[in-house]
């Protein structure tokens, strides 16, 4: 049975004395939030805090709120959550259809948006979906709160923006007129992406006056592909340029072979899937369900 090292356990009862805490323990202690990233690499000695903090108690950090023109998703939101939420539903299909294919309902129950984020697993689903939608991140340290834009946060592998004693603290993303979708290939129900593509489109008089593509498991800088982004900018939303768009983000993503398939299916999947995100994006624009 594997079994992780010994470590200090603590719970924080308020962000402050989660920063507290995080501060006093130094660059070996770690947050614990779901736990569903961090245990199991625990186990397999790929982490060795020396301290978690526990942060499940801090209920301020676990609403969904609107708050003026903006949805606030609080970092220790869960990912059944999300899914169930009203007002991501309405306005933020994109997270609806991302949280409907991440794992399985025990995950779901568990795991937080936050740690989904701060994990920044290259096959991560909310990391490419919030992407897409040019998400703005409020993390707090000991110096304050400060705001990243979510394409500055992810540094590369399992490494964020984040400082030693910060904490993701909530995302917010604008409410506007945009229409979205994400669409994935995953070898079995629950399972990690082979490939998936988000879409976010905003459309006036019939011409796309902004576009976001999230990639995911390809190895797309940020998890975006802003070449295809660039080119459906003041473009019409139909099927040829969908295609070209695709055929674009398949081009500029880094994809590696490994057991989920090599690179030229994973780029010919990338094609298909960012095609098919806008094509239901674009319908959704016109109030037709996708
Ligand atoms: C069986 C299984 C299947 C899965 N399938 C998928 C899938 O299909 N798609 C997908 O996208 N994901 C999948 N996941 C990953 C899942 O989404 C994440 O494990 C989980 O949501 C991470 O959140 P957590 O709350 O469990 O994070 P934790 O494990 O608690 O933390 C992860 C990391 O983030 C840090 N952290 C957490 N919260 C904060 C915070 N507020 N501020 C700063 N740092 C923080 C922790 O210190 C740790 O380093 C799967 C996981 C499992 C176990």
């Amino acid at each position: 049975m594997q079994v992780p090292a010994a470590f200090q356990y603590e719970t924080a009862t308020s962000l402050e004395q989660a920063i507290e805490l995080l501060t006093r323990y130094g660059p070996e202690a770690r947050v614990v939030a779901g736990g569903h990233s961090l245990l199991p690499m625990m186990k397999l000695r790929l982490a060795q805090p020396e301290a978690l903090i526990d942060i499940n108690g801090l209920g301020e950090l676990a609403l969904i709120r609107v708050d003026g023109h903006e949805l606030s998703v609080g970092a220790m939101v869960r990912h059944a959550e999300l899914l169930a939420s009203p007002v991501v539903g309405e306005h933020f299909p994109i997270l609806r259809d991302a949280e409907l294919v991440i794992a399985d309902p025990l995950v779901r129950n568990r795991g937080t948006v936050g740690g989904s984020l701060c994990q920044a697993d290259p096959s991560e689903d909310l990391s490419a979906a919030f992407s897409a939608l040019r998400a703005t991140l409020v993390a707090q340290g000991p110096g304050g709160r400060r705001t990243i834009g979510i394409r500055e946060f992810f540094l590369g592998p399992y490494e964020t923006a984040l400082d030693e004693a910060e904490l993701l603290v909530e995302i917010r993303v604008p409410i506007r007129s945009h229409a979205s979708a994400y669409r994935k290939v995953e070898r079995r129900v629950g399972d990690w992406a082979v490939v998936a593509a988000g879409a976010v489109l905003e459309i006036s008089d019939g011409v796309i006056t902004q576009a976001g593509i999230g990639l995911t498991a390809v190895g797309a800088p940020q998890f975006v592909a802003e070449r295809a982004e660039d080119f459906l900018r003041g473009g019409r939303p139909d099927d040829e340029g969908f295609a070209e768009a695709g055929r674009i983000a398949s081009q500029e993503c880094r994809p590696t072979a490994d057991q989920r398939g090599p690179v030229d299916y994973k780029r010919h999947l990338v094609g298909e899937l960012t095609a098919r995100a806008l094509r239901a994006a674009a319908a959704r624009a016109q109030g037709q369900e996708a």
